[in-house]
């Protein structure tokens, strides 16, 4: 009883603290919605143990265990630091709920056996994103304004423009050029890499996952029918974002169970960079804030793409959209006063 009891709190505690991660640190609700279920289950299968029982057993003053703690377990390094200490935790006490509950009740050790296996999902995921780099995902969360841009005619013109667009606001900037041979489009990928660090604005390529790992970019932009997020994630990476292009809400949705880090919402406007022959328009962005802002899905942030200027962000804005991503309103040589027009009305609308 001494063992099942101290092992039923030790996972309670842990799942706790990892439910206070993601509710608090990630703003993931449906992994909070998984810790705090399998919390759940695991306080079910224990009313097969009288709790009186437990209680009657706790013998704290007596136990030669609690005098036992190691320099390690005062000092996490990092949150992935944390939470890898929590899952293990969870993970052990589990085990150990499952072997003594053998002893018991063996419904109540088979119960435990398929939370165990549950688990296991649940405290890799969290354990992954906690070691991912939260600060670029910090900077993703607080965007705005996104430009895309080409390559430019020579390495200095693309960043002075990355310079330009910077100075300017803009936070993230995606390079996207299909017309230059790949050596050059590596070549300026890599010079993004260095003036966006030193500008402090993320750093995207688009379309090609390999390009953005060897640039050491701070992540890729693929669309619906280039490599799926999954197959990306393996080439670029645990740390790297990745944007994927979505034209309907079955997208979406795909986009929130997948690996994606953010969206792109579109077309909503007709505009001279791509040409479309179907336009969901303000409509879909509506469907979209509606789908992410249904309670325990996945935050996922979103930005509206396709021929947005300053003369119509105000239905961007309107439809519950604060992220824009845009190429012609900012192709000018100063996109200072665009940049304003944005805010002002994208401002209005909270970030989620
Ligand atoms: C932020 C953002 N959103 C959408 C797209 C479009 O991607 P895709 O559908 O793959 O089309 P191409 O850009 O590759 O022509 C994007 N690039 N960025
Ligand atoms: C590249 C691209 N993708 C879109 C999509 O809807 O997926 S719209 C688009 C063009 C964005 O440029 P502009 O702001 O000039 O319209
Ligand atoms: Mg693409």
């Amino acid at each position: 009883m001494r063992v099942i009891d101290a092992n039923a709190n030790r996972v309670g505690e842990g799942l706790r603290t990892l439910e206070e991660t993601a509710r608090f640190i990630l703003d993931d609700a449906e992994l909070q919605f998984h810790l705090k279920t399998l919390r759940h289950d695991i306080a079910t299968a224990m009313t097969k143990v009288s709790r009186v029982d437990l209680l009657s057993a706790r013998d704290t003053p007596g136990d030669v265990g609690t005098d036992a703690t190691t320099s390690s377990e005062n000092h996490r390094v990092d949150l992935g630091d944390l939470v890898a200490a929590a899952a293990i935790r969870v993970q052990q006490a589990l085990r150990c709920l499952e072997e003594y509950g053998k002893l018991i009740d063996s419904d109540f050790a088979s119960e435990l056996e398929r939370i165990r296996y549950r688990a296991y999902d649940c405290l890799a995921r969290i354990e992954l994103r906690c070691r991912r780099d939260l600060k670029r995902i910090d900077r993703l969360r607080n965007a705005r304004l996104y430009a895309l841009i080409d390559a430019g005619r020579s390495q200095s013109d693309l960043i002075q423009r990355i310079e330009e667009l910077s100075r300017c606001g803009v936070e993230i900037i995606q390079l996207r050029d299909a017309d230059i041979d790949d050596r050059t489009l590596y070549e300026r990928a890599c010079a993004g890499t260095r003036v966006a660090r030193d500008r402090n604005v993320l750093w995207i390529i688009n379309d090609r996952a390999d390009i953005a790992a060897a640039a050491d970019a701070d992540g890729v932009h693929v669309g619906q029918e280039e490599l799926p997020v999954a197959a990306v994630r393996s080439i670029v990476g645990p740390d790297r974002l990745i944007g994927l292009s979505t034209h309907n809400l079955d997208q979406v949705r795909g986009a929130v169970a997948s690996a994606a880090d953010y969206i792109g919402c579109g077309p909503t406007f007709p505009g001279k960079t791509k040409s479309f022959s179907e336009f969901p328009g303000c409509e879909f962005l509506k469907s979209v804030t509606s789908e992410l802002k249904r309670p325990g899905t996945r935050s996922l942030p979103a930005f509206a793409i396709g021929g947005i200027r300053s003369d119509n962000v105000d239905q961007v804005a309107a439809a519950g959209f604060g992220r824009v991503a845009v190429t012609g309103a900012f192709a000018i040589d100063s996109p200072a006063d665009v940049v304003a027009d944005f805010h002002k009305q994208l401002n209005r609308v909270p970030l989620y």
